[in-house]
Parts: C-alpha cells; structure tokens; sequence
C-alpha cells in the first residue's frame, strides 16, 4: 500500500516548458486519471512518476523520493506500460511477459518457478493464455497493447502507471482490462494512475481525476467535479453533455453539430 505525491513537478523538453508546478496527491489503493488534449504533458507526467524522464521538483513513493531509489527497488514498487513501447518482434508474449519478474531474480540468476506461474495467471487473466508462444512481431495492435500491460501486471509492484491502456482495445476487452485492475486495487491496494483520453472511461474507473492542459494542472478532484460541460468545452474545444449515472459518477457524451440546437456555438 503506497502513497504517491508529486510537488512542483516542471519539465523542460528541447527548451520548451512541458509541465510546470505540477503537484499531485493519490492515496494508497486510490486511482487517478490522468485526462487532457493532446500534447498537454499526460504521458511526461508518467514517464517521470515511472523514474525514466527527470524533472524538476519530488515524486515520492510511499515516504521514499522515487530519485533516491536504485533501479531494481523503484521497479519494485512501480509497474509502468508505456503507451507505445517497441517490442522486440522476435521474442514471445511469455518471455516479454516474463521480463516483469527482473526485480525478483537474482543477479546472474534464473527465473523460478514462481516467477513463470505469476506469468501464466497474469496471461491467463488477460486472454493471453493461447498466444504465449507466439511472437511479439506477429500480434495484433490490441494483443500487443495487453502483452505490455501484462508484463506490467506481472512486476506485482504496489504502484501501476498505465499509460493510455485501452486505446487499441475493442470494447470487450477495455471492460476486462480495467476491471481486472481495479479488481486488484481493491483486493491488493494497488495505487493506480492512467492516462486516458476517453473521458467516459476515467469517469466510471476512476477515483479521481486530474485535468492536465498545456502543462498545467487545470482541475483535479472527483470525476463530477472535473468532468464537466464547461472544462471540457475550455480545454478540449468539444461540445458535449454530460449527465449523471445512477452511481452519480458522470456520464459524458460527445455533441454532434446537427444536435446542438439551441446551444450557443
Ligand atoms: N522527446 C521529446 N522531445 C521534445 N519534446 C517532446 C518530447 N516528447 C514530448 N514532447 C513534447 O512535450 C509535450 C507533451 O507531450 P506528451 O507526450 O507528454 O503529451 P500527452 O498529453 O501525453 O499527449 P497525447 O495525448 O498526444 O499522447 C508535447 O508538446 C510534445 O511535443
């Protein structure tokens, strides 16, 4: 169970500021979404609360600055699925998978058999069982993007950094995908922060919700309070309603032009 905290978080990219001031807080067993155009500095904000991009100012994992952790102990603790990782095309989904479990082997060590039934369950929970021995260079775009979460899933670190998880997926599996995280944040306290670009999905999954616009932290709170018509319009430039489901988390619907009667343009 661990906390993560970014305090004034600000990085500069060939010159250019990409984030600014950033500061964030996600309880132990919370879930943030990370939500925003384009450009706005989402993926650079997981990137450095991952340990693979510095920036200016303090990520801290539990009490423990994430700058202060050697590799192998910060790989630990945070799990992260890069949004488009290149994958060696020859290796298998078990051996990529199977990489998730470095920070357990010993040096010059071979994986046990623990760490190969941690793999097959993870595999085995995400339709993946049947495509072990297939070759990363022949899956399809969704097949790849599972096989990287998984290999995530597989590091069993406290912390999951999931950087847009879904994009690739067909319906069915963006269901069983954020479902079997969140099942796992409740049973294991798992601290879980995604990006994702479809606002419906941050606002069922969710806790709270973090509206990041040109590198800065332009709302944050309860999905409700982020994932409204008036931000969206302001900071997306989309025309959309949004209501409220029965479980009073919101529902957001994009606007069609020829729907948009009597609404000002
Ligand atoms: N390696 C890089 N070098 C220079 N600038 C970069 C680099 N990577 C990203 N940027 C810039 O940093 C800014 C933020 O990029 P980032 O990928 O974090 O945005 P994002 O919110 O994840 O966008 P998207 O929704 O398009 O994935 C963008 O302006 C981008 O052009």
């Amino acid at each position: 169970m661990r906390p993560v905290t970014v305090r004034n978080l600000s990085v500069t990219r060939e010159g250019r500021p990409v984030l600014s001031e950033v500061g964030l807080d996600i309880p132990a067993g919370g879930w943030l979404a990370i939500v925003g155009p384009n450009g706005a500095g989402k993926s650079t904000l997981l990137k450095v609360m991952a340990g693979v991009l510095r920036g200016e100012g303090e990520v801290r994992v539990g009490d423990t600055p994430l700058a202060r952790m050697r590799p192998r102990e910060r790989a630990r603790l945070v799990a992260y699925a890069p949004q488009t990782p290149s994958l060696p095309p020859d290796m298998t989904v078990f051996g990529y998978a199977l990489l998730g479990r470095t920070p357990y082997i010993p040096y010059l060590g071979r994986e046990s058999r623990r760490d190969r039934e941690v793999t097959a369950g993870v595999l085995e929970r995400l339709d993946l069982a049947g495509l072990a021995a297939r070759r990363l260079g022949e899956l399809s775009g969704g097949e790849r993007q599972r096989v990287v979460l998984a290999r995530a899933l597989v590091q069993q670190a406290p912390v999951l950094l999931l950087d847009e998880p879904t994009t690739a997926l067909d319906l069915g599996h963006q269901q069983q995908v954020l479902e079997l995280v969140d099942r796992l944040r409740r049973a294991d306290g798992l601290t879980v922060v995604t990006t994702l670009h479809d606002l419906g999905l941050a606002a069922q999954y969710a806790e709270s919700v973090m509206l990041l616009s040109r590198g800065r932290v332009a709302a944050s709170g309860e999905p409700a309070s982020v994932l409204t018509e008036e931000l969206i319009a302001a900071h997306f430039g989309a025309v959309v309603t949004v209501g409220a489901g029965p479980d009073g988390r919101p529902r957001v619907h994009l606007l069609r032009e020829d729907a948009r009667v009597g609404r000002p343009r």
